[in-house]
């Protein structure tokens, strides 16, 4: 299970208990299906994603990489499509965008949810169309909605008073009644790490319903001559294995739509209930499918709504990690390999807490395994980690990798595919990595590697 899944409190950065290790797997070279990308094979020891080996991939690309396997990609986005066929689905693009990922979302049928204006510039590059676009962001600036406005984005979803008034007049100046959500906070405690975790009442994001804001929301944005309000969001966090979080939250936001139709009679049409379900990290983590999660949260909405004498709504849910996920790994070259004797093995790699800061971050838990070859060598207790100036640069906390690992060998981390390479730094100032598509034994760059040209770039001083 990973440390992440548990409500723990501040955990980053911390460092397990030397004394209790996990137990090495049965097999260093077995890819646990939950883990690895649909199409990850081991073929003669060596590690393909794709139908591309990882040998070439390096020896072609360089590492650190970024490894995405489009189908996989594409087939957890129509497996969302296909669970939630009467409702829509909008791909969390925070957790993964480039104009090629846009592309597969747009291809698959689903909706993307923007959180920045260099989110909606990414999706707009990429020939996205608007209209399919939900703008969110706690402090979105003018210009941000007076591009999402301008461009004919298909909502927004309100965050705060001050962005009320801000985009009424933005709407205003454009002479357009822009579709807008507002974003409530339920009050739910997920059970997730704090950091991530988005419907408790002390926290920046949406209008708490407990304390009457988002009520008091409603009615401002009503009184709003160029808003045309569609409806409510909720997301309760991210990284999230249980149903019943998500069952409470959809619970409590429809018994509100409810409340409006009483108290305002007013029928708003649609119901957003986020993103954040949970991925696999570490064979422990079950995660939920999307099929469960879209019968419950249906038959929760559909019951409240029917006791409240209203219209079901059009239900909206926006994952990322679940999609973009379980989709990616990333590659690295072994560079040193520290005995610190009677401890365990540092394998130190080429890239780090830049390509990957969740473990910092978070204390996130992840699977890695030697993939350039197999081994049969004993496991030896290693620690992977980066190459950058801190000791919590640390990658994998603890894991096994076989005792004859040497520099040279190629590692591959599993599930880095969402909030790796869009959290990605130039700490220490290392170039970020390239980021390639595979499919059917075809590899395409789609984001290229930085080089010193790229990091020199803006230091004009
Ligand atoms: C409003 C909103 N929607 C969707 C998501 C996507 O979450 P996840 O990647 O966990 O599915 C997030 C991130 O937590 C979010 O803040
Ligand atoms: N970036 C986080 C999740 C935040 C999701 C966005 N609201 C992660 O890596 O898990």
């Amino acid at each position: 299970m990973s440390r992440y899944a548990h409500p723990a409190g501040s955990r980053h950065a911390e460092i397990l208990p030397e004394d209790n290790p996990p137990l090495p797997p049965k097999s260093l070279n077995e890819l646990d299906p939950q883990v690895w990308p649909a199409t990850a094979r081991r073929t003669d020891g060596e590690l393909a994603v794709g139908g591309v080996g990882v040998r070439e991939l390096a020896a072609t690309h360089g590492t650190p990489l970024f490894v995405m396997d489009e189908e996989d990609f594409r087939g957890r986005a129509r497996d969302f499509r296909t669970a939630f066929s009467d409702a829509d689905v909008y791909y969390a693009g925070k957790a993964l965008l480039t104009k090629a990922v846009a592309r597969w979302v747009a291809e698959e049928g689903l909706k993307l949810d923007v959180s920045s204006g260099g989110e909606l510039a990414v999706a707009l590059a990429a020939g996205f169309p608007a209209e399919r676009i939900g703008m969110h962001g706690n402090n979105k600036s003018t210009a941000e909605l007076h591009r999402a406005v301008e461009t004919g984005v298909g909502r927004v979803i309100i965050d705060s008073f001050d962005e009320i008034e801000r985009l009424e007049a933005v709407a205003a100046g454009l002479d357009a009644r822009p579709k807008v959500l507002i974003r409530v906070t339920t009050g739910v405690e997920a059970h997730t790490h704090e950091f991530v975790a988005t419907a408790h009442d002390d926290q920046k994001f949406g209008f708490a319903m407990s304390t009457g804001a988002a009520a008091d929301a409603v009615r401002r944005v009503l009184d709003a001559q160029h808003l045309d309000l569609v409806g409510l969001h909720s997301h309760i966090g991210s990284q999230i294995f249980d149903t019943s979080g998500f069952e409470v939250a959809a619970r409590r936001v429809a018994r509100f739509l409810a409340g409006v139709h009483e108290d305002l009679g007013i029928t708003l049409a649609e119901l957003d209930l986020g993103g954040g379900l949970g991925i696999a990290y570490t064979s422990g983590d079950d995660p939920l499918d999307p099929k469960t999660i879209a019968e419950s949260l249906t038959s929760i909405v559909r019951r409240e709504c029917e006791e409240g004498g209203l219209p079901m709504p059009r239900i909206a849910v926006e994952p990322g990690r679940a999609i973009a996920g379980p989709a990616g790994i990333t590659l690295y070259e072994v560079g040193t390999v520290k005995d610190v004797e009677g401890i365990r093995t540092y394998v130190s790699v080429d890239g780090g807490m830049s390509d990957n800061i969740r473990t910092a971050l978070y204390g996130s838990e992840y699977t890695s395994q030697l993939v350039s070859r197999e081994s049969d060598a004993e496991p030896m207790l290693s620690r992977l980690v980066g190459k950058h100036c801190e000791s919590g640069d640390i990658i994998v906390h603890d894991l096994y990798l076989p005792a004859d690992l040497r520099p040279g060998d190629l590692v591959a981390v599993a599930a880095t595919g969402a909030y790796c390479y869009s959290m990605a730094s130039n700490y220490n100032h290392l170039p970020r990595p390239a980021m390639v598509a595979v499919r059917d034994g075809s590899t395409r760059v789609i984001v290229r590697r930085e080089n010193e040209e790229d990091l020199l770039r803006l230091d004009v001083g």
